[in-house]
């Protein structure tokens, strides 16, 4: 079975399918860090480089590449994969497939993101706490229609990683 977590940036999908894996015994992946050891370069400077649209192309790619396994993986999605592409839909359509959305809300967002936005090209250039939790709102309004069709969702907000996993455990078993 593969366990997809979907989510915004920020919402745990990387540190709480790490986790998760560990606990159930399935493999790790993280679609970020897939594309990132392909195309030898970091999601950043994808972006800087190949722009926007070269990277939604190569997320896509793998995305179908990796759905394609049949072995038990735990698969952490970037914050914008299921928004582009067909890839929400090749998700939903695979037998093998669960997928989880890890809800946060905004303010919880605002928290986590003012302080490691570096990494993350898409709010980067943002300076104030204002102005990150109106990026915030507007961005995540257009992107719940797609995070909204998982099958399952998981509240993030105040609680700890081990609670969150509990949580994802009870949901799918
Ligand atoms: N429940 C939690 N309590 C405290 N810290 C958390 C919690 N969940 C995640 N974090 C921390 O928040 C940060 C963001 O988490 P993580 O990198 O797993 O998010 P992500 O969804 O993978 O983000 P991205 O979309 O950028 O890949 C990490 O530093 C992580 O350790
Ligand atoms: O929310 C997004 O669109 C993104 C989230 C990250 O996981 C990366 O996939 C990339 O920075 C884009
Ligand atoms: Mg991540």
């Amino acid at each position: 079975m593969i366990i997809v977590l979907i989510g915004y940036m920020a919402s745990g999908k990387t540190s709480l399918g790490k986790k998760l894996a560990e606990k159930l015994n399935y493999n790790f992946i993280d679609l970020d860090d897939f594309i990132e050891e392909k195309e030898k370069l970091s999601v950043s400077d994808i972006f800087k480089t190949k722009g926007e649209i070269y990277f939604r192309k190569q997320e896509s790619f793998f995305l179908k590449e990796l759905l394609n396994d049949n072995s038990n993986i735990i698969l952490s999605v970037g914050g914008g994969t299921p928004c582009y592409s067909n890839n929400m839909q090749d998700i939903l359509n695979a037998d093998h497939v669960t997928s989880i959305y890890l809800k946060a809300s905004i303010s919880t967002l605002v928290k986590k993101l003012i302080k490691k936005k570096d990494k993350r090209p898409l709010i980067a250039h943002i300076e104030t706490e204002e102005a990150m939790a109106e990026f915030i709102g507007k961005h995540l309004f257009e992107r719940i229609p797609f995070y909204d069709q998982a099958e399952t969702k998981v509240t993030i907000d105040d609680k700890t990683k081990d609670d969150i996993v509990e949580d994802i455990i009870l949901e799918l078993f």
